[in-house]
């Protein structure tokens, strides 16, 4: 894998005098290169994403939960940090592999050096690696489990990272909506960002929501009150008396970490409550995965998962195709769905299920991220399908 690994336009670790960053997948590969970030190990999934913007986004976003993220885009840091564009305080990934050195800032919003960033947010990062190299291996033998290492020193105890890496169970089968919901209900506060201004303040709401939140991105929200929504937001473990209590118009269930089918377990059930009180429901992403395990159907591992900011999708009701953000790593089975749920989406890269809509009941959901932030707004019209359909359901 090394050798191969290595391309004449990124810098060759074996000749780095020193490793000071490893990159150890439970097969036994180990990758060398340069350490940045802090000086700290973690294990998870290495996934790729193929977005050229955003990285601050993309590390913010709680879906990445225990996954170490390989960006195929070697400008990194171009941009720099800042306050604003987080998509949580609670930063859920464990890492990022990088092909070039971080790049120096250079924009107007910029408040810190990326390094400065990772180090303050306590995660360890990998330079000098063969991103794209890496990203094919993802492509041809599904996503590995592995370890990132920074250490200054390089006297890593390989054996050791090794069997780390073996032991790690696996996003199979596993709940992390628990590590990165809110604690405590909240209510939302805030629009959108816009160039003149920053963040704006909400609309003034025309009918309240709740958002339940498996780990759910802030431009979701934002979106939600942008679109005239009062927005409170409950704890992933909320039972159908926790929402019901707020009485919503309807109800949101956000994006998040982990395998569906697993977060699920204590989720679906309280969605099939939702569904049954005639709410109209909207989806995103592990919600959408999650809303389809409420409905009868089921989901599955991808091999490599869909993640960047240019992922051409299929409106099959208009025949529009609009580019949209993605990040999943699951999917729903199309032959799982039952007859009264319909695709509304597919992918135009794989034609996996990228949207579904019950036939009889204002409940839908999409598998990307309409809010984008990091990627194309051509999705925004969804945030105000919702509020249409819970116009027209209390109309009724
Ligand atoms: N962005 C998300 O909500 C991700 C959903 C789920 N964890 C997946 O990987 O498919």
């Amino acid at each position: 894998m090394t050798a191969a690994a290595t391309s004449a336009h990124a810098p060759n670790p074996d000749e780095t005098p020193t490793a000071t960053a490893l990159i150890v997948l439970a097969d036994g590969t180990v990758l060398k290169g340069r350490g940045l970030g802090a000086e700290t190990k973690a294990v998870g999934e290495i996934c790729f994403n193929t977005s050229m913007t955003g990285y601050q986004e993309i590390m913010t976003d709680p879906s990445y939960a225990g996954q170490i993220i390989n960006f195929t885009f070697p400008h990194i840091g171009n941009v720099g940090a800042n306050p604003e564009d987080v998509e949580t305080q609670m930063v859920a990934a464990r890492g990022c592999i990088l092909n070039l050195d971080i790049t120096e800032p250079s924009n107007w919003r910029s408040a810190q050096h990326f390094d400065a960033w990772l180090k303050a947010n306590n995660l360890p990062a990998i330079a000098g690696i063969d991103t794209r190299a890496l990203t094919r291996r993802i492509r041809d033998a599904g996503a590995p489990n592995g370890v990132i290492v920074h250490q200054a020193d390089g006297l890593f105890d390989i054996p050791a990272l090794v069997a780390e890496a073996k032991a790690w169970p696996g996003l199979d089968g596993m709940d992390l909506a628990k590590d990165v919901t809110c604690h405590q209900t909240y209510h939302w506060e805030g629009g959108l960002w816009r160039i003149a201004g920053g963040y704006q303040a909400a609309p003034k709401p025309r009918f309240k929501v709740v958002a339940i939140d498996y780990g759910a991105k802030q431009n979701i929200l934002r979106c939600l009150a942008d679109a005239g929504c009062d927005v409170t937001v409950v704890p992933a473990t909320a039972t159908t008396d926790d929402v019901l209590r707020h009485q919503p118009d309807g109800v949101f269930l956000s994006n998040g970490p982990g395998d569906p089918a697993a977060t699920g377990q204590y989720a679906v059930p309280v969605i099939r409550d939702l569904i049954a009180r005639d709410l109209p429901i909207f989806g995103i992403c592990l919600g959408h995965q999650m809303l389809a395990l409420a409905l009868g159907g089921k989901t599955r591992k991808m091999g490599l998962g869909h993640r960047g900011a240019n992922h051409p999708v299929k409106d099959l009701e208009t025949g529009k195709v609009e580019i949209t953000s993605q990040n999943h790593g699951f999917e729903v089975m199309a032959e799982s769905l039952p007859a009264d749920v319909a695709i509304t989406h597919r992918s135009l890269f794989d034609d996996c299920v990228e949207g579904l809509a019950m036939k009889s009941k204002p409940v839908f959901s999409v598998q990307y991220h309409p809010e984008a932030s990091p990627g194309p707004q051509d999705s925004h019209y969804l945030f105000h399908r919702f509020v249409e359909n819970i116009a027209k359901s209390k109309a009724k």
